[in-house]
């Protein structure tokens, strides 16, 4: 059977995920340790020589420049990078920009457990005044009404990933490109999710850590026949 190889990575530590802050599709920076994870996470891909041919990011700063220091690394910065909202964090809505310990002393351990972690429980929304609406950002100028989302759970997330993993990414796997995917958190759990049939209460479960490669070999069918990290 033919089995194919990518590699998925999530970007190394941001700003926020050192403050404990509520991120989504904030656009905050990598911290000098998530740049240097990236590094690590370059080494590693070269050190087991990795080859790539095509990268698929997000439009968020904190995974482009988590790919772009992987791809120094690898010396392969010339590689071509297709910027994908569909790869964005899940849109935290109104939570954005919030500390997770203070909005569990303010709402309970148990609603933000909910809020984070269940699979279609949404965060409360943003109104088209916030400076979290994504429809404010130039970035996002190609977007219908109906895509911009206001506060996503999972299972929003998933359904804006894996269409375009099946539409876009399948097809440009199928025709022989090796590729890496450099995303987030959230994104990177709904495609799990589907790669590896994970069932909607385990992938609560699931935690990726910031800027580690994460292998994936898939069979024909493009479903995980195993998974490791780097
Ligand atoms: O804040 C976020 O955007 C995500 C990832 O950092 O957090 P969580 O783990 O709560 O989904």
């Amino acid at each position: 059977m033919k089995t194919t190889r990518i590699v998925l990575i999530r970007h190394g530590q941001s700003q926020w995920n050192k403050e404990n802050r509520f991120t989504g599709w904030a656009n905050v920076p990598l911290t000098e340790q998530g740049k240097s994870e990236a590094q690590s996470a370059g080494q590693k891909l070269k050190e087991n020589n990795f080859k790539f041919d095509f990268c698929y990011t997000s439009m968020l700063n904190r995974a482009i420049n988590t790919l772009s220091i992987v791809l120094e690394e690898l010396d392969l910065l010339w590689l071509p990078v297709d910027h994908c909202w569909q790869l964005n964090e899940r849109h935290y809505g109104n939570l954005q920009g919030l500390n997770k310990a203070e909005t569990a002393e303010k709402f309970g351990d148990e609603q933000v457990f909910i809020w984070r972690r269940s699979y279609d429980t949404p965060p409360p929304t943003v109104d088209k005044t916030s400076p979290y609406y994504p429809g404010n950002d130039p970035r996002y100028a190609d977007l219908t009404v109906d895509e911009l989302p206001v506060g996503e759970s999972l299972k929003d997330t998933y359904e804006r990933v894996i269409p375009f993993w099946n539409d876009v990414i399948v097809p440009k796997i199928n025709s022989g490109t090796d590729i890496l995917i450099a995303a987030h958190g959230n994104s990177l759990r709904a495609l799990m999710k589907h790669l590896s049939d994970i069932a909607d209460d385990e992938i609560t479960q699931i935690e990726i850590p910031t800027g580690v490669p994460l292998v994936y070999e898939l069979d024909s069918n493009m479903k995980a026949i195993k998974y490791y990290y780097l």
